[in-house]
């Protein structure tokens, strides 16, 4: 049986790119076969996966110009049983699609806001006048295109082929090394029954997030020194609105280290004392693709 992959759609969004490159590394290694589902937005292909209607689901989860893609964070938090199988880090090189003729012409830019943060020195040299207008995705943008010969999509150079549109500027990104981590999210049940590659011997990160009790001095510090103790290496930590009141935050952190092994074992039943809520959403390694 195949695994429904739930990504952002329409076709040709980077979150439909990455979930093809997990895949393509999937059924090289398991013989796993896969059929990928789009949703129209970020939110709804991490419900799918949560819910049962996909078996995965690959979303964006960092960048490196723009930070944190807020939305996985957030939906992560509010919803319970998804677990990290995996993450995998993508080359993201936009490009401005668009039916008219010269940059001059162009009064519209469309596009996923992560793909206009990423190009908004590109945006102010060489198309100051233009209105930024967000979308879901940066392939819901191209829908404008063939109306509007005045607009412009940022997209992917794959996308600008799968929909036959012509790119007027290429690699537009403000920075040449621009990158974006997925995770591969799925329900523990899930891995029961499919093989997903994991089985092999350590994972490389864990990913959790908290919220602390009070607003008082240490809050933050006694999570942080649960780690620093036991020298585990921390590779992230962002903060997000509780969305209760203002001033009070969720604490999504990454360490370095497997939650199968005993010392992390230790440090997260340690950590559970210093926090509100704790949510570990699993141990997983980052694929050379
Ligand atoms: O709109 C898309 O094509 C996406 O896959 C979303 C997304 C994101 O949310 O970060 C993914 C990678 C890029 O950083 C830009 C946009």
């Amino acid at each position: 049986m195949g695994a429904i992959v739930a990504h952002l759609g329409p076709n040709g969004t980077y979150a439909e790119a990455a979930a093809l490159a997990y895949t393509k590394w999937l059924h090289q290694k398991t013989g796993q076969e896969c059929c990928l589902r789009p949703y129209p937005s970020i939110a709804q292909s991490i419900r799918a996966a949560a819910e049962g209607q996909a078996h995965l689901a690959v979303v964006p989860v960092e960048n490196s110009l723009e930070g944190s893609v807020t939305m996985t964070l957030d939906t992560l938090w509010q919803l319970d049983g998804l677990q990290i199988r995996h993450a995998l880090v993508l080359p993201i090189v936009h490009a401005l699609l668009s039916c008219a003729e010269k940059l001059t012409d162009i009064r519209t830019v469309y596009s996923h806001p992560q793909a206009l943060a990423q190009c908004q020195g590109w945006l102010s040299q060489f198309l100051p006048w233009v209105q930024v207008v967000p979308t879901n995705s940066t392939t819901e943008a191209i829908e404008n295109l063939e109306q509007e010969k005045t607009a412009g999509a940022i997209s992917s150079q794959r996308a600008a082929q799968l929909y036959n549109v012509p790119i007027l500027a290429g690699a537009i990104n403000d920075n040449p090394d621009n990158c974006t981590r997925f995770w591969v999210l799925s329900l523990k049940s899930v891995s029961e029954a499919f093989n997903f590659g994991e089985n092999q011997a350590s994972h490389s990160h864990t990913s959790l997030a908290f919220s602390v009790p009070a607003n008082m001095p240490g809050a933050l510090a006694k999570p942080l020194l649960v780690f620093a103790n036991r020298n585990i290496n921390l590779s992230r930590i962002e903060s997000r609105p509780t969305k209760r009141s203002l001033g009070e935050y969720i604490f999504f952190i990454d360490i370095e280290a497997d939650a199968n092994e005993p010392f992390v074992q230790a440090a997260i039943a340690e950590l559970a004392a210093y926090t509100e809520t704790l949510k570990i959403f699993g141990s997983y390694s980052i694929l050379p693709i």
